[in-house]
């Protein structure tokens, strides 16, 4: 029998060493990282600029490969998988945001967000349904046949969060969601990734230097100097 009050770690990380270059020039970045990320959290990663937040972002996504140390991702041995599986697991489990938004400009918003799942080789006007479906998740059911440039920046970011959730992914990665925001904008979006990104068996990751957004973390786990210098569970005054 489960125990509901034992929260589950979806990501696991457990002594993560990664350099970059080699003799005088090597740079150890990350030094011996150890994190759990549980189901049903929305963790923020914060910490000094330089100080490794995107290479462990990249090395959870198993887009890079680290030189020591274990990655478990809802139980799979990420570290130990060829880059092949890795590549697929990821487009099954995995959801990407980032500061620039990278919508494809040719593309209608639904065209945007229907594309992870036209990557999977579902027919396109299944595609499309469940693109415009997610479009009304994030308040943008009107915009679905709008080109990017015809949207504002904030509803461009809501498209992008659209394109990450289409997949149903149990691990949603942001990079720097908020920096191309403004500040009300910033708030609404991680307003939105509190609603549609938080849920009982996904967990949401966020790197930011965002410090008007770290009200909105379950925790924050500061990362200096290639280690996890402290973590801070916030307490979020009316929710439980
Ligand atoms: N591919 C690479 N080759 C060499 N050095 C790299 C590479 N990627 C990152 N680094 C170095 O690793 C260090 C950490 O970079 P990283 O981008 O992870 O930091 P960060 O905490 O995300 O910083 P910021 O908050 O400024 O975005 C930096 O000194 C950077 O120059």
């Amino acid at each position: 029998m489960t125990d509901h009050h034992t929260p589950s770690a979806a990501v696991s990380l457990r002594g993560i060493v990664k350099s970059f270059g080699t003799g005088d020039t090597k740079v150890t970045v990350l030094r011996g990282i150890d994190l759990d990320i549980y189901l049903g959290e929305m963790l923020l990663l914060v910490g000094e600029s330089g100080g490794g937040k995107t290479t462990l972002l990249s090395a959870i996504a198993g887009i890079l490969d680290i030189d020591e140390g274990n990655i478990d991702v809802l139980g799979v041995p990420l570290s130990a998988l060829p880059a092949g599986k890795r590549t697929t697991f990821r487009g099954q489990t995995m959801g990407f945001i980032y500061q620039q938004f990278n919508l494809l400009p040719a593309l209608t918003a639904a065209e945007n967000v229907a594309v992870p799942l036209l990557i999977q080789r579902i027919n396109r006007s299944e595609a499309l349904r469940r693109a415009r479906v997610m479009l009304d998740r994030v308040g943008l059911g009107d915009r679905a046949e709008f080109l990017p440039k015809s949207l504002s920046g904030g509803q461009q970011q809501r498209v992008a969060i659209a394109r990450a959730l289409v997949n149903e992914p149990r691990l949603l990665i942001c990079d720097e969601p908020t920096a191309a925001l403004d500040g009300p904008n910033g708030q609404k979006i991680m307003e939105l990734l509190r609603e549609v990104g938080r849920a009982p068996d996904r967990c949401v990751v966020i790197v930011t230097h965002d410090s008007r957004i770290f009200h909105f973390g379950d925790r924050m786990a500061n990362l200096t100097d290639g280690r996890i210098v402290g973590i801070e569970t916030i307490t979020r005054e009316g929710t439980a």
